[in-house]
């Protein structure tokens, strides 16, 4: 990979976004995920809604009590109606506690469901796709936004219901006590709604944009924490420090916007209805002194106004989250939206039986045989419209059991080529076979099968040693294993404190760049696949443990075919031909030495001191 495909990589830190939808649309689009816990949802909000409803009923019997015993001063009659209250207050309690245990485990399963439906879509999508989206926007997605999500079923879709519910029946109950007092407080409900709307479309659009400053933020955090070695050396720990600052500040920034927004809200929500009650105190009283009124009711009424604070004021609260779980939503869905262009190609007519036998270089050696690129052309899908194709037309030949040289300039295409192999990328025209076999019409897992690659940058995993080479032939055996190891001239591992069990840090990082390379190397051997591609896998080893894996290489490479990209003489030795790639096109193959002497650009680029060690190197294979 170059350079500049890092830095492309790294720039695009903010995702792409979708066309903006309602919050009620983004948030129904869940509804599969919900769909099997719905029972457990209704039960949940069901709880809750008799839950609120017998705290509804608590001024009724304070009424009883303010007109019956307290009027009559009757403590006799005062019992029953105060254990009646605490039935009230202990059923409350008991119903809230059953709507936690309800939903609890349900929403944990919707919210693995969702996280795992996320990551198994992330392994299907290209690497296109993973080209365009930073690292920490995916992560914020599979992290926060979920968790966003599942907060959101368990508390502000619940109680949104229920606290609708609960404000309508108070309502009615205070129009059924004293229907001009029920007016009074209800005046200003009109323009709260209009408030909530405006508030809604403000709060939405802070609510995305903290979100995904979330995930710049994530990508900033992890490019700090893989690349420390780079920023320390550099001394560049400060320009990041900068960096995240910044991100830092305009997040805490959306997140004051938001603060603010909802303290607004929040002050005519709880400002306008505390009037009102305070004029429904003064016309009560007025009625009461007027004999109009009793004085339990007034209570009655005056304490239904009280029970309905909480459902009133949680509105600003309850809308908010539900706008971050909307947004939530639409940014878990882009993902889940995303087409995975690359599907599998319908086999064609001629195209062998996916559990045809694996083909070997000694078996294939018919004129389709090995690998062909035939009229390949490919552009990067981000490519600038008005620049050529990076690949313009590539025809080369890779016969059974050869090993071919990919060499060329750098940025001129060679880790593209490869990568069009195992089909990282498609190409955009033109085809790729193995032995004849269009690689389109091969499903993935064979084709992975049969082609092995190592980068040039060896990505190792947060496993042990065993695992990280398995993974390039999952069925190998012990043998298998240790011919890999001693290909790979990685015998350094049996001498780790677990031999092969010792865990290698995320990427390998207690690694040093050789002996991940070597690593990356086993992985791509211990299958013993018939199609091996090498991105320059030797780069960041000595000159001696080079020479060592060479010798090893090249009884490996007899029984495969080959495509090795090389930047150094010593990995051109390893090869039969050598093709040269200029122009987004092969200009030339030939062993080294015919190219050495017939093809001007070849001598160049192999020029000097290079040319001088391969034609040392070349009498003595
Ligand atoms: N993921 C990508 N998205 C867009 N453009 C890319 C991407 N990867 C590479 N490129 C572009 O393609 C060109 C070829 O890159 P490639 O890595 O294939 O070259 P290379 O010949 O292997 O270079 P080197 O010898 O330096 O490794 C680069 O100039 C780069 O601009």
């Amino acid at each position: 990979m170059s350079e500049t495909a890092f830095t492309a990589q790294s720039a695009s830190t903010t995702a792409p976004s979708a066309p903006k939808r309602s919050a009620v649309r983004s948030l129904l689009r869940l509804w599969p995920y919900v769909r099997p816990v719905r029972w457990f949802l209704a039960g949940s909000t069901a709880a809750a809604l008799v839950a609120s409803c017998a705290g509804l009923l608590v001024p009724l019997v304070l009424r009883r009590i303010v007109d019956g015993p307290v009027a009559h001063r009757d403590p006799g009659a005062l019992w029953p109606l105060a254990g009646l209250l605490l039935v009230l207050g202990l059923a409350e309690a008991g119903l809230f506690g059953v709507r936690r245990v309800l939903i609890a485990r349900p929403l944990a399963g919707v919210e693995r469901t969702l996280r795992g439906d996320l990551y198994a879509k992330l392994q299907r999508l290209p690497v296109s796709f993973h080209d365009r989206w930073a690292s920490g926007q995916l992560l914020s997605r599979a992290t926060s936004d979920l968790f966003t999500l599942r907060l959101f079923l368990a508390f502000p879709l619940v109680f949104l219901i229920v606290n609708t519910a609960t404000f309508l029946t108070g309502v009615a109950i205070m129009f059924s006590l004293d229907w001009r007092l029920g007016l009074v407080l209800v005046l200003p409900a009109a323009p709260l709604i209009l408030l909530c709307s405006a508030f809604e479309a403000r709060y939405s659009a802070a609510a995305r944009r903290a979100q995904d400053q979330v995930g710049d933020l994530a990508t900033v955090i992890e490019e700090s924490v893989l690349g420390i070695r780079i920023l320390k050396a550099f001394g560049r720990h400060r320009t990041m420090a900068r960096r995240f600052r910044d991100q830092a500040e305009q997040l805490r920034s959306t997140e004051l916007r938001k603060a603010r927004l909802l303290a607004d809200l929040w002050a005519v929500i709880v400002g306008l209805p505390e009037l009102a009650l305070g004029a429904a105190l003064c016309l009560g009283c007025i009625q009461v002194a007027d004999g109009r009124l009793t004085a339990g009711t007034l209570v009655a009424f005056l304490s239904t106004a009280l029970a309905l604070r909480w459902p009133v004021e949680s509105l600003g609260w309850l809308l908010a989250y539900s706008n971050e779980a909307a947004t939530a939503s639409d940014r878990f869905f882009e993902v889940m939206d995303t087409p995975e262009a690359e599907q599998p190609a319908a086999p064609r007519r001629d195209a062998p039986p996916t559990d045809a036998p694996r083909p070997t270089a000694a078996a294939t050696a018919s004129p389709d045989g090995g690998i062909r690129f035939s009229g390949v052309r490919f552009r990067y899908p981000d490519a600038p419209a008005d620049s050529p194709d990076l690949l313009r037309g590539i025809d080369l030949h890779i016969r059974p059991g050869e090993t071919m040289a990919l060499v060329g300039a750098t940025g001129s295409g060679k880790t593209t080529l490869t990568a069009l192999l195992p089909r990282l990328y498609d190409a955009t025209a033109g085809a790729v076979t193995l032995d004849g076999t269009d690689i389109r019409d091969l499903p993935r897992h064979r084709l992975r099968e049969l082609v092995a690659v190592a980068f040039e940058e060896p990505t190792l995993f947060s496993a042990s040693v065993r695992e990280n080479v398995l993974m390039g032939g999952p069925d190998a055996d012990r043998q298998a294993l240790d011919r890999a190891l001693d290909t790979a001239q990685a015998d350094f591992t049996r001498r780790l404190p677990d031999g092969l069990d010792t865990q290698v840090g995320e990427q390998g990082l207690s690694l040093s760049g050789g002996q991940r390379q070597r690593l990356a190397l086993a992985r791509a051997v211990v299958g013993s696949p018939a199609f091996l591609v090498l991105d320059d896998p030797l780069s960041a080893l000595d000159v001696h443990t080079e020479a060592l894996v060479e010798s090893a290489l090249r009884r490996v490479l007899v029984g495969t075919t080959a495509l090795v990209v090389a930047h150094r003489p010593s990995t051109v030795l390893l090869a039969d031909r050598v093709a040269l790639l200029a122009d987004g096109r092969i200009a030339a193959t030939g062993t080294h030495q015919e190219l050495l002497d017939s093809c001007p650009a070849y001598r160049e680029l192999m020029s000097g001191e290079v040319a001088g060690r391969v034609r040392e190197g070349s009498t003595t294979r």
